[in-house]
């Protein structure tokens, strides 16, 4: 809503040194727009100075302190069951679709959450951009989480042109999709249909194609995938440790295993990585999840493999 204020009155080609003036001497007025008006701009000013005149101005809207919430695309997850807090979210981006409180923990195998609707859209599928990357999500039928961008441009700037990578848990493809410009080939599987079909939709949205999408439990990808890989994704923190039968089993000496894992301390796992056949080890601090845990990657070079040992 418009209401009279003071303001300059100058040409265009003046604008900016009068603003810049106005700034030095305190008189600008940051709670109203600047007008502009054919080859001129009303520049507001905070009282009845030298030359000024009352015109209509519109005020610059306050911006609010927002709740806590993560962006998925056009949907705003909260932290806490607050529907006057979820207008406000929804109010303050026009691009914002729906605004939900997750009601419970990743869980289940599939690690999908259960989602109350809180304000706009009834809907939990978004579309999501990574770099350049355009992504289809149903958080309630697939997990997706974009905390791990940087991870996935970390390991795309470790690859080497043409390796042959697994991704063993790959959801709806991020880090398949990311990684497949510097691979020759990306096996991804992951053990939820709805998951592998967003994946496979997903590849074709970013014209990717050379990603093999497997529907099985990872267990069994050493008996699905021919040959060996230079580089394994094992993005399940909870769980992946279990499945390290399988990555080495997939993995030739001198690739790299990147273990994602829910820990207490950063070197948790270092004892039980030792024994299987690695050269290296190295770790690192992802993301915090709880005040005692947090995310760690292990980036994990393979060393010779005795088979006989990990049959
Ligand atoms: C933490 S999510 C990671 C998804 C994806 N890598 C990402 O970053 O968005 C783990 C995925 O592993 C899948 N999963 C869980 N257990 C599995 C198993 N035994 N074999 C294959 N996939 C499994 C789940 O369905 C889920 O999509």
């Amino acid at each position: 809503m418009q209401t009279k204020r003071w303001c300059l009155k100058v040409h265009r080609s003046e604008g900016e040194q009068v603003r810049k003036n106005l700034i030095e001497k305190g008189l600008l007025d940051r709670l109203y727009k600047i007008r502009s008006e054919g080859d001129f701009l009303l520049i507001p000013v905070i009282q009845n100075i030298d030359g000024a005149i009352c015109e209509e101005l519109t005020p610059i809207p306050i911006q609010k302190d927002l709740p806590r919430f993560e962006q998925v695309g056009g949907i705003a997850i909260m932290q806490d069951d607050d529907p006057t807090g979820a207008g406000e979210i929804l109010a303050s981006k026009a691009t914002y679709h729906t605004v939900l409180y997750a009601e419970s923990a990743v869980n289940g195998p599939f690690r999908t959450k259960k989602y109350k609707l809180l304000a706009g859209m009834d809907t939990t599928a978004t579309d999501y951009t990574e770099y350049g990357h355009r992504f289809s999500i149903d958080l309630s039928l697939a997990y997706f989480s974009a905390r791990l961008s940087g991870e996935r441009q970390r390991i795309l700037h470790l690859m080497h042109p043409g390796e042959r990578v697994i991704d063993m848990f790959a959801g709806v493809g991020p880090f398949a999709i990311t990684l497949a410009k510097k691979a020759s080939v990306i096996y991804a599987g992951d053990m939820n249909p709805e998951a592998v079909i967003l994946m496979v939709k997903n590849c074709s949205r970013n014209r990717v194609t050379n990603i093999v999408p497997i529907l099985a439990d990872a267990v069994h990808l050493p008996d699905m995938i021919p040959g060996l890989a230079d580089r394994i994704i094992m993005n399940l923190p909870l769980h992946a440790v279990a499945f390290l039968d399988a990555a080495f089993k997939l993995i030739r000496p001198g690739g790299m295993i990147h273990l994602y894992a829910l820990v207490s301390s950063e070197d948790e796992y270092l004892d039980m990585l030792k024994s299987f056949p690695t050269q290296k080890i190295d770790y690192k601090f992802v993301r915090s999840y709880s005040p005692d845990r947090f995310h760690v990657v292990y980036d994990i070079v393979a060393g010779d493999q005795d088979f006989s040992i990990i049959e």
